[in-house]
């Protein structure tokens, strides 16, 4: 029976389909539910009042779908695990502002404390960052889960612009080969036949600070020089203004300077590669070509005298032997005990012979260049140590003076009757942690000072669970050595310079106190390869410095103490890993140790020795 618009069922038809409920088209007619039937061509009203309800339900079903999907993501949030706890930040830029531009890893350290955390997540612009702040979490994911947290975070400047993705510690994951290459010159077995080139070079720095007392770090960066010339390519450099010397150091400091992740737009915004050199606010162009032609110097400046000296045989050891035979022989060391013989560059000329001739330098060198600079970074730290602590100047010189024989400069071999000058390398390591960082640096450093030796931070290749948090891929990842280091549980008064911290009451090294070579090598499948040969280095200095000199604060024209501010960079307050040049009082501890100092110098490279 057809309805009209008057009748009860059309009024309780309308509502039921208003609420949704279903109603069927049946041969040009609506069924309700109610078992009514009713005629469209009998209803004009319905006609016309159909369209704005097919409207309100379609409207209703999608409020529906929406309100289904609020609660799924809702659901999904929930069942998803959080990311780490760290500071909200302001919409888009998340916490870039509040990033500091020197000493970041003391604010992170705080954020960590005040989250009560020891895996911080900060966005900065967009960008996850993943501070790891206790080596328990640095353990756990650089080290044992290191697959995934190895890789390098690329940027547009360092790799493309200034050509620098040659340099091993920017690439990606995955070079085994060079890896190898590294480890084979490197490992504590091979780094043990390196062991002449750091006790030369050590020999010559206590001349160097007889004639030159005031220069500490100079004579410093002399030292490490002259080390990495010998093993990289074989060179003997001079005894002052070494044009290898200084070409290399002012390579590295604007290299790493520059090369600072993220320090430029171009970092953050690629496509800005392509803007001309010559338009405006593109000077990050030149930069770039400076950069590239000072690490081009730095690299083949040396080669080309090294293969010079090769092919010229001007060596008497390299004389009258032809190329293949050249290899391994580039600087004294034989193949044995491990080490694969010769330096860097022969290595690198044996590349060169088998690609045919194809240009390749030791590029490897880079880094070691700039690993040499960490080491005078430590020993420079430690003499500031030192400065301040006169007692323990007096404890290292009793041991020494038990321990090396009259007329001797200390050795390698005497390392295990020195234990005390071992605690003292330590907590130089510790003290001033060289690289406090694996650093992320903001767009807005603009003020970098020149002294600026900078780690490089990791990038997650898929994602990862830390207890209980999500961490995103492509994060990047700071393990806060800097935190680790100066753990006031581990290390009671850890700003304090204090080696006996690692010593028994028995006068032996404590194996119970946390190492802080678990720390300041960085970490997992990363981890510093040249940490053997740092080592040496730093022991060998700091060992031979306070057998023949008293090192003192110095004393200046008015009979005053010299501070030593200049050269602390506080850790609460320093933004640098190498300390600034300061003045102390070197000077020999008696006549005979001056005599033993001039003696011990040797000028001529260890090839041309009989
Ligand atoms: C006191 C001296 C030194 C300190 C404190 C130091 C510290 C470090 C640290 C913290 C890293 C980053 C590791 C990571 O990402 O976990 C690193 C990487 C590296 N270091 Fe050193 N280093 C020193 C000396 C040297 C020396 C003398 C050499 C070379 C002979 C060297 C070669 C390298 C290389 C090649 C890398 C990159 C490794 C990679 O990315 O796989 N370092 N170093």
């Amino acid at each position: 029976m057809p309805l009209c618009p008057n009748d009860m069922r059309y009024t309780k038809l309308i509502s039921s389909y208003a609420k949704g409920k279903v109603l069927q088209e049946e041969n040009g007619q609506f069924k309700s539910h109610l078992g009514v039937h009713a005629s469209m061509s009998t209803s004009p009203l319905l006609r016309s009042i159909l369209p704005g309800l097919e409207t309100m339900v379609l409207s209703i079903a999608l409020a529906a779908v929406l309100l289904l999907l609020v609660y799924a993501a809702k659901f999904r949030r929930k069942t998803q695990l959080p990311l780490p706890p760290g500071p909200k930040g302001l919409p888009f830029i998340g916490s870039y502002l509040s990033i500091p531009k020197n000493a970041e890893w003391i604010t992170y350290h705080k954020w960590c404390k005040d989250f009560n955390t020891d895996i911080l997540h900060v966005n900065f612009a967009g960008t996850p960052l993943i501070i790891l702040d206790s080596y328990e979490a640095v353990n756990e994911l650089l080290d044992k889960r290191s697959a995934t947290f190895s890789d390098r975070p690329q940027y547009t400047m360092q790799s493309e612009l200034m050509g620098l993705d040659f340099n091993f510690a920017f690439m990606r994951y995955g070079q085994q080969k060079l890896r190898r290459l590294m480890h084979q010159h490197f490992h504590a077995g091979a780094s043990s036949m390196l062991r002449p080139h750091s006790l030369k070079a050590s020999r010559n720095l206590l001349y160097r600070f007889l004639d030159n007392p005031h220069d500490v770090i100079a004579n410093l960066r002399h030292m490490a020089g002259e080390t990495i010339m010998a093993l990289a390519y074989g060179l003997q450099v001079q005894k002052y203004d070494d044009p290898f010397i200084s070409t290399a150091e002012k390579a590295v400091y604007t290299l790493l300077n520059a090369a600072s992740p993220g320090k430029y737009l171009v970092d953050t915004f690629p496509v800005l590669k392509y803007v001309p050199e010559w338009v405006p606010g593109a000077g990050f162009k030149k930069k770039a070509k400076e950069c590239r032609k000072l690490a081009r110097d730095m690299l083949v400046l040396p080669y080309i005298a090294a293969k010079r000296n090769i092919v010229s045989g001007l060596s008497s050891i390299l004389s009258n032997i032809e190329f293949p035979q050249l290899i391994g022989v580039c600087s004294p060391l034989p193949k044995a005990n491990g080490h694969p013989g010769g330096c860097f560059t022969s290595k690198c000329l044996e590349r060169l012979e088998n690609a045919g001739g194809t240009a390749y330098f030791s590029e490897d060198t880079i880094q070691c260049d700039a690993g040499t600079m960490y080491t005078v970074s430590a020993i420079g730290s430690c003499i500031l140590g030192l400065l301040e602590n006169p007692h323990v100047v007096r404890r290292a010189q009793e041991e020494l003076d038990k321990v090396v024989k009259p007329g001797q400069l200390p050795n390698f071999e005497d390392q295990s009757s020195l234990p005390y000058i071992t605690a003292i390398a330590k907590e130089s390591l510790r003290w001033r942690d060289v690289v406090p960082i694996g650093r992320f640096l903001p767009l807005q450093l603009s003020d970098f000072t020149s002294d600026e030796l900078l780690a490089v931070p990791r990038k997650l290749l898929a994602k990862e669970e830390y207890k209980g948090y999500r961490l995103p891929a492509g994060s990047i990842v700071i393990p806060n050595a800097w935190a680790i280091l100066h753990n006031e549980e581990t290390y009671p008064e850890p700003f304090k310079f204090n080696p006996d911290r690692f010593m028994t009451a028995e006068g032996n090294l404590d194996d119970a106190i946390f190492d802080p070579e678990r720390a300041c090598w960085g970490f997992g499948r990363r981890i510093c390869p040249g940490r053997h040969l740092a080592l040496d280095a730093i022991w060998i200095n700091i060992a031979s410095i306070l057998s023949v000199f008293n090192v003192e604060k110095a004393i200046d024209g008015a009979g005053n103490v010299e501070s030593t501010s200049t050269g602390t960079n506080s850790s609460q307050s320093r933004k640098n890993s190498v300390p600034k040049p300061y003045k102390c009082s070197i000077t020999p501890r008696s006549k005979e140790a001056r005599e033993l100092i001039r003696a011990s110098a040797t000028w001529e490279s260890l090839d041309e020795e009989p």
